[in-house]
């Protein structure tokens, strides 16, 4: 199908800068290294409204290395094996009603990898949606685990605890072993260690597909907030996991559906959108809606709309920017402290098939250029 331009005002768009609405609200931009000072009005579903277009030219990011299974590392090039497949392995469910506790592979095997499962670099080569992160840590020694010390302080996890599930040490086990299997969501972050034994934890795709995560002693996930989820033992029946959270703990599962909880919406966000190829576009968007396709190095304005929600948790995952990112800004003269004042938040996950990392910040911006402000 041919673009629809997305600028219908003069001057008109550069041939660079496109949008579509093939699926939904696909917006995709593309754009030299040129400065464009555009009104713009998305006109293909998505109520976006831009103001003042800026492109600048900006060096490419460098990559990072150590993706996941192999063939993500012969991909990317890189030789060393990624110390995480030791312990945690994610495949595609199939879609038996045997024993919950069988691996239930597809056949053939569709395994997923660990860029698809996290995304947390901003310039992986395909995007990927989860926003699942993972670690490897060492669980002879979780008490003086320097890895885990950081981890902890960086994301904020001040409270610990730990789950054993077996008959002896779980209270109403029957009971809390089918509560875990029914799909459900959290309001926070669910965070588990498993320091022994192993388990699935099932997590949805972005088209409903139940992917299989498989921890074992030193795996340490992080689902997001508002991800649709389950639990359950292995055939070795027994895990015993380390739970963490930020401040008092809430456990509550909200069993599917729960779509209206603010976990599964924004309601207000700013878009920064980075690109592999270095520049970036500033945008004002008001009304919601997903964002789709390649909106490289973006910024927008998202104003949901409450009653019907169209940007969610589910499609665009956040967290503190990382050390890559705050460098990258740094060299620009973007202070640390300017971009947590602003809430620039770095996109785990979303749902745009060819949409690269992007950056969010939540309820300011109103300026034209966001990284002008900044
Ligand atoms: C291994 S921890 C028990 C499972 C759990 O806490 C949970 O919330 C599953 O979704
Ligand atoms: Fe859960
Ligand atoms: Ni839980």
């Amino acid at each position: 199908m041919p673009p629809t331009p997305l600028l219908h005002r003069s001057p008109p768009p550069p041939p660079c800068l496109v949008a579509s609405n093939t699926w939904l609200n696909l917006l995709s931009l593309e754009c030299p290294n040129t400065c464009l000072p555009y009104s713009a009005e998305l006109v293909s579903g998505i109520p976006l409204k831009s103001n003042g277009f800026r492109c600048f030219s900006l060096p490419p990011l460098s990559k990072p290395t150590g993706f996941g299974r192999a063939s993500e590392r012969e991909r990317m090039g890189s030789e060393s094996k990624d110390p995480r497949e030791e312990v945690i392995q994610a495949w595609y469910m199939d879609d038996s009603d045997a024993d919950q506790r069988l691996p239930h592979h597809r056949d053939p095997q569709e395994f997923v990898s660990f860029e698809k499962l996290d995304a947390s670099k901003i310039v992986a080569l395909s995007f990927s949606e989860l926003g699942v992160l993972s670690w490897r840590l060492d669980a002879d020694n979780y008490e003086t685990d320097p890895k885990l010390k950081k981890i902890r302080e960086d994301r904020g996890y001040s409270y610990m605890d730990f789950c054993e599930v077996c008959p002896e040490k779980l209270p109403n086990y029957e009971e809390k072993i089918k509560n875990f299997y029914e799909e459900h969501l959290h309001t926070d972050e669910e965070i588990r260690y498993c320091v022994a034994g192993s388990g699935y934890f099932d997590v949805r795709d972005r088209d409903e597909a139940w992917i299989r995560i498989w921890v074992k002693k030193g795996a340490m996930i992080v689902l997001p907030a508002g991800i649709y989820h389950r639990f359950t033992l292995d055939s070795d029946n027994y895990i015993k996991a380390m739970r963490l959270f930020v401040g008092d703990p809430v456990w509550t599962p909200f069993n599917r559906p729960h779509d209206h909880l603010p976990a599964r919406t924004l309601p207000m966000s700013v878009l920064l959108s980075v690109n592999v190829d270095g520049f970036f576009i500033c945008i004002s968007a008001k009304g919601g809606g997903r964002f789709r396709g390649r909106c490289r190095f973006t910024s927008a304005k998202v104003d949901n709309d409450k009653e019907n929600p169209r940007v969610s948790r589910e499609n665009l995952r956040l967290e503190p920017l990382d050390d890559e990112l705050l460098g990258y800004f740094a060299e620009r003269m973007i202070s640390k402290e300017t971009l947590q004042r602003n809430n620039v938040m770095q996109v785990v996950g979303g749902k745009g098939r060819n949409t690269e990392e992007m950056l969010y910040g939540i309820d300011d911006t109103q300026v034209e250029g966001e990284i002008d402000k900044l």
